[in-house]
C-alpha cells in the first residue's frame, strides 16, 4: 500500500481530470478506475472565463481526495501563487507541482521547479513535483524537502510510453523509501505495467483515459493493468538470459532405440 505524505491509499493509479467528454464520463471512469486521489488543474479549469466553481464543486462531489495541480504556469512565481490558490479551493496542502519549461515538449524547468518545490515547502505545501528522469534534479527536489517524486516518462499527452526505461529503473534504485510515481506520458495499459514492474508505487495519467474512444472502459483497463504490473513486481521476475535455460526436466531421458 503506497502512502503519500501520510496518507495511505490501496489504489495505485491517480487520475487526471481534464479533456473528458463529459462531467458524467469523468464521474464514471473515475469510479471504474477504482482511484482514490485525482488531479485538478487550477489555472485551466479556472480559465477563458471557464466555471472553474462548478467544477470544482463536481470534483469535491466525486467522494475521491483532490491534487491540485499548477499545470499551465511557466514560471516560479505563477506557480507559487496558483499553489496558494489551490490550498484555499480545496482546503489541501497538497499540491501537483508542475513549472513548464517549453511550450512544445511541455517538458518541466527543473531549475524553476526546484525553486519553486523550496518556496512552497517552506510554506507548509507537500509538493508532488512533475519532473524529468533526470536523477541530479530528483536529488536536488529530494533536498528542497519534497517527500514524494514524480518523474515523467514522455512528455504530456505523448502516449509515448517510457522513453528512457534504465533512467527511471535508476531513480527506482537510487530513492527505495521515497514514493515515486510515474507521471506523464503513459499511453497505453502495456505502459502502465512496465513502468509498475520497474518498481515505481503508482501512475498518474489523463490523456490515455480522457482521449480514449470508451474512457470508461480503459479507466478499468488500467486499473487492472496497474495492479499487475506491481503483483508482478513483488513477485519477482526472472531476468532475462542470452542463453536457452530447459524449461523441463532432463533427468528420465527416454531412449529411442
Ligand atoms: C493531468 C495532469 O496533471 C497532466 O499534466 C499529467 O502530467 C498527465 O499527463 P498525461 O496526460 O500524458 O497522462
Amino acid at each position: 500500500m503506497p502512502t503519500f505524505y501520510g496518507v495511505d491509499v490501496e489504489s495505485r493509479l491517480l487520475l487526471g481530470t481534464a479533456r473528458y467528454p463529459s462531467p458524467a464520463k469523468l464521474s464514471e471512469a473515475v469510479r471504474q478506475s477504482e482511484t482514490e486521489i485525482v488531479t485538478v488543474s487550477l489555472r485551466r479549469e479556472a480559465a477563458g472565463g471557464r466555471n472553474g466553481g462548478a467544477f470544482f464543486e463536481m470534483i469535491r462531489g466525486l467522494g475521491v481526495r483532490v491534487l491540485p495541480n499548477t499545470a499551465g504556469c511557466h514560471g516560479v512565481s505563477e506557480a507559487v501563487l496558483t499553489a496558494k490558490m489551490a490550498r484555499e479551493v480545496f482546503a489541501t496542502n497538497w499540491i501537483k507541482l508542475e513549472v513548464i519549461g517549453n511550450h512544445d515538449t511541455l517538458q518541466p524547468d527543473v531549475f524553476g521547479l526546484v525553486e519553486a518545490a523550496r518556496i512552497l515547502t517552506g510554506e507548509g505545501f507537500e509538493v508532488f513535483p512533475y519532473t524529468t528522469d533526470d536523477l541530479v534534479v530528483a536529488e536536488r527536489l529530494v533536498e528542497a524537502g519534497c517527500k514524494v517524486l514524480m518523474p515523467w516518462c514522455a512528455p504530456i499527452g505523448s502516449a509515448a510510453g517510457p522513453l528512457n526505461p534504465s533512467a527511471l529503473r535508476a531513480i527506482r534504485a537510487h530513492f527505495p523509501e521515497v514514493p515515486l510515481i510515474v507521471d506523464a506520458g503513459i499511453g497505453r495499459p502495456s505502459h502502465a505495467t512496465a513502468v509498475m514492474e520497474f518498481g515505481f508505487d503508482a501512475v498518474l495519467l489523463n490523456t490515455a483515459v480522457a482521449g480514449a474512444g470508451d474512457p470508461v472502459a480503459m479507466a478499468s483497463a488500467f486499473a487492472k493493468a496497474i495492479e499487475a504490473g506491481r503483483q508482478a513486481y513483488e513477485a519477482g521476475m526472472l531476468e532475462p538470459r542470452d542463453m536457452a535455460v530447459p524449461s523441463t526436466p532432463v533427468i528420465g531421458k527416454a531412449v529411442f532405440a
